[in-house]
């Protein structure tokens, strides 16, 4: 008998029905985090949608997220790359799209072992502060007034990270021009890879790209690569110009990545097999400014948001502030692993908006079968860690943001437990974890210890999401900061 409710180990999954060629692309709702959660009360925890000649499947629940991406981790620890995504990072060749393998892993440790490690993480943290307290100073010349807060984050995140890349190289207006311009680079990079775009859908039409989003891509690119191009540049001859000063040992210690990349690019001790190349340079930026960036200031943006939506947690974090930092002292980094219920609020805010809300999609390199259903090679996987997130099975009172239920400190971002893992799990788990945990938790402190903020009067306050590659808030949050501190040094201790 129980043959025959075993389920058929040889059939795809379940779906909704789907029209001839175009399957069920006609259908797809812009909000997808949203649009596929609705399916799964219909289809159930793993179902299939046809895009196209592509085949996708959805997942919707915590044991067959941990199927896909524990039990079977290294089959599904490929990627589907769109094709805009292949031209935006020179052929796929950096860490979120490159297949799983030996130049993966060389690429990974570049990354994670150097150059995100809590080592080098520490030795650039004058890099952080000095964007923050700019950032400080600018919103207390702002007092009283509206500010758009997403865009003053995204532009400090923004500067932190090109001044931990190359921050000894460029200084000045040249800066602020250049932040200027990424910002703008960025933003239509994540629009282009957020396009739907039919060469991905129907892979036999890729050659013709119908919509020309490579083409658009590509121009994107030569101006990302104009800049990496300067940057190197100039960088290598300001060590030629220097080598004689390094004769007399006067010669200034470069710690920030890019020289970091270069060293090791030149060195001989990477791995001859996989040698670590000027274009994976370039790609390793890449997935920096444009991986680094959005995801944090959003993160960020949707804490201030729910901390403002709920003022008894908004005491509760600016009391903590002060017992930790004190009323006549600014944050520090080092402050912050004493910050127990701000970094609850991290949590929750990403429990509720995790701002990569289907993952980075997984692609396993063989068949496999999954809840017992068959996952065909190449298919898409989707994992809607959003709607996990909210699963009333698995959250009391899901909707409701509340960072007690992290003071346990039951979840963290290790992704070891199928509840909660908004970095991800497994070998494909974000290789940013220390870097964002560092940035929201350290902006966050700053900007709720130094100032009050209001809602602008006749303005409402809401953290409704719009869903793209990164999730962000559909309205953004323009409030108003006061100082709360009564010494005026605290803001132009830059
Ligand atoms: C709050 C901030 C962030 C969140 C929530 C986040 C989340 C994620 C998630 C969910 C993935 C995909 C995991 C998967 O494939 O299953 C990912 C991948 C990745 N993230 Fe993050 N991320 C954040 C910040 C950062 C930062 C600051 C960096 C680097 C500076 C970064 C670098 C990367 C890279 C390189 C990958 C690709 C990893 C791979 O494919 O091997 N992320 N991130």
């Amino acid at each position: 008998c129980l043959y025959f409710i075993k389920p058929n180990t040889q059939s795809l999954p379940p779906g909704p029905p789907a029209l001839p060629f175009f399957g069920n692309l006609l259908s797809l709702h812009p909000d997808l985090h949203t649009y596929f959660a609705a399916l799964a009360q219909t289809h159930g925890p793993i179902y299939k949608l046809r895009l196209g000649s592509k085949l996708a499947i959805v997942i919707t629940s915590s044991a067959v997220a941990r199927e896909v991406l524990k039990d079977h981790d290294t089959v599904f620890a490929n990627r589907d790359v769109p094709a805009a995504a292949r031209v935006a990072t020179y052929g796929g060749v950096d860490i979120a799209w490159t297949p799983y393998g030996a130049e993966w892993r060389m690429l990974r440790k570049v990354c994670t072992a150097k150059m995100l490690s809590n080592t080098t993480l520490d030795s650039v943290y004058d890099l952080r502060r000095n964007e923050m307290r700019k950032t400080v100073s600018y919103l207390y010349g702002q007092a009283g007034s509206a500010v758009n807060v997403g865009e003053q984050v995204f532009l400090t995140v923004m500067n932190v990270i090109t001044s931990m890349m190359w921050g000894t190289v460029v200084e000045g207006a040249e800066r602020e021009t250049l932040g200027a311009e990424f910002r703008e680079l960025v933003a239509e990079t994540t629009q282009l890879l957020g396009k739907p775009n039919l060469s991905d859908f129907f892979p036999w039409l890729a050659r013709f790209d119908l919509q020309g989003v490579e083409k658009e891509m590509q121009v994107l690119v030569s101006r990302f690569d104009g800049i990496f191009e300067r940057m190197i540049g100039e960088r290598v001859k300001v060590d030629e110009e220097e080598e004689e000063e390094e004769e007399n040992g006067k010669r200034k210690e470069r710690k920030d990545f890019l020289q970091f990349l270069l060293d090791l690019k030149d060195s001989e001790s990477g791995d001859s097999k996989t040698p670590f190349t000027l274009t994976h340079v370039k790609a390793l930026l890449m997935d920096m400014v444009t991986g680094g960036t959005d995801t944090s200031s959003n993160a960020i943006e949707f804490a201030i948001a729910e901390v403002m939506h709920n003022p008894e947690i908004m005491k509760r974090v600016q009391e903590e502030l002060e017992v930790v930092v004190g009323k006549d002292n600014i944050v520090e980094e080092s402050h912050i692993r004493k910050l127990i219920y701000l970094q609850a609020v991290m949590k929750e805010t990403l429990r509720l908006h995790p701002v990569l809300p289907l993952l980075v999609p997984h692609c396993p390199s063989q068949t496999t079968t999954v809840g017992g259903y068959t996952i065909p090679k190449g298919s898409r996987v989707f994992i809607n860690v959003w709607a996990i997130h909210r699963d009333p099975s698995i959250w009391e009172k899901p909707l409701e943001f509340d960072p007690t239920r992290f003071l346990d400190a039951k979840w963290d971002f290790t992704g070891n437990d199928f509840h909660y893992f908004p970095f991800g799990s497994g070998r494909r788990i974000c290789a940013g974890i220390g870097m964002a945990e560092r940035t929201v938790l350290y902006f966050l402190a700053t900007l709720l210890h130094l100032f009050d903020w209001t809602i602008p009067q006749g303005e409402k306050l809401d953290s409704s999401e719009k869903f793209g590659i990164v999730l962000k808030k559909k309205t953004p949050l323009v409030i108003i900061p006061t100082p709360r501190l009564s010494n005026p040094e605290l803001y132009n201790s830059i």
